[in-house]
């Protein structure tokens, strides 16, 4: 497939992702984000001072901001994401702890602009949709891909979503880069790391 009619599918996939995630249930959400964060911090292992990447949750993604608060309780350096422009890579800005945080365009928050910046060993990604080979359904901006290639190292890729996100093959573009695994209510899935055929 060209990465044109990719593109094309890739936008019908979205559609049908936004429906569905919105259709997961509000009184199960929680529960369902609870459940996934105590399977990240079972299954995932973390070094001590290894910098991790977390999104602040917007739309209808699955709330990691406990994640992101019991990392930074234990002395995990922990960064957040920010937008500066169309075809930019993320500023990826430190959140120190009890720092505000302010507006950062999308409905999200972030760290100030005077915040240290930092290249994240772990990335935490939010997503529309996932498939079993691990290739992400993200809004359509390429802002983590664009943001994974500026990088001096590949940092462990590790999405949190509903078990419904999950979908049967998300077409990857050549700048697509894989999740390494995948974290839902159900538990920790580790992805091979052979690139399927699309
Ligand atoms: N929580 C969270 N933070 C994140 C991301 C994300 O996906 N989730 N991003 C990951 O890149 C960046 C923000 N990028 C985003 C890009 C598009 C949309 C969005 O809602 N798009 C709408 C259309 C928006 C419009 O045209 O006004 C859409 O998809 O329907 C949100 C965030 C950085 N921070
Ligand atoms: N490494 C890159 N360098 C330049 N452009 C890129 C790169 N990665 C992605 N893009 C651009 O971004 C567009 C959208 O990419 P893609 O469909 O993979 O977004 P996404 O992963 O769904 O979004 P996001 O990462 O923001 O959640 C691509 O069509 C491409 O033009």
């Amino acid at each position: 497939m060209s990465d044109a009619k990719i593109e094309e599918a890739k936008a019908a996939l979205r559609a049908a992702a936004h429906k569905k995630r919105a259709a997961f249930h509000p009184s199960l959400r929680n529960d369902a984000a609870k459940a996934a964060a105590a399977h990240f911090f079972e299954g995932v292992a973390l070094d001590k001072g290894e910098v991790v990447a977390g999104y602040w949750p917007i739309r209808d993604e699955m709330d990691v901001k406990s994640v992101v608060a019991r990392l930074m309780d234990a002395g995990q350096p922990v960064c957040l994401p920010v937008v500066l422009g169309d075809e930019q890579p993320l500023e990826l800005r430190i959140w120190e702890d009890g720092a505000p945080l302010y507006e950062a365009g999308f409905g999200t928050l972030a760290p100030p602009e005077e915040a240290p910046r930092a290249e994240p060993d772990v990335i935490i990604m939010p997503l529309l949709g996932f498939d079993k080979h691990g290739t992400r359904l993200g809004y359509g901006g390429g802002y983590y891909d664009r943001t994974l290639a500026t990088l001096k190292k590949r940092p462990r890729l590790i999405g949190f979503a509903f078990a419904l996100q999950e979908m049967d093959l998300i077409p990857r573009e050549a700048h697509d880069v894989p999740l390494d695994a995948i974290v839902t209510e159900h538990g920790v899935r580790n992805f091979e790391k052979k690139a399927p055929v699309t």
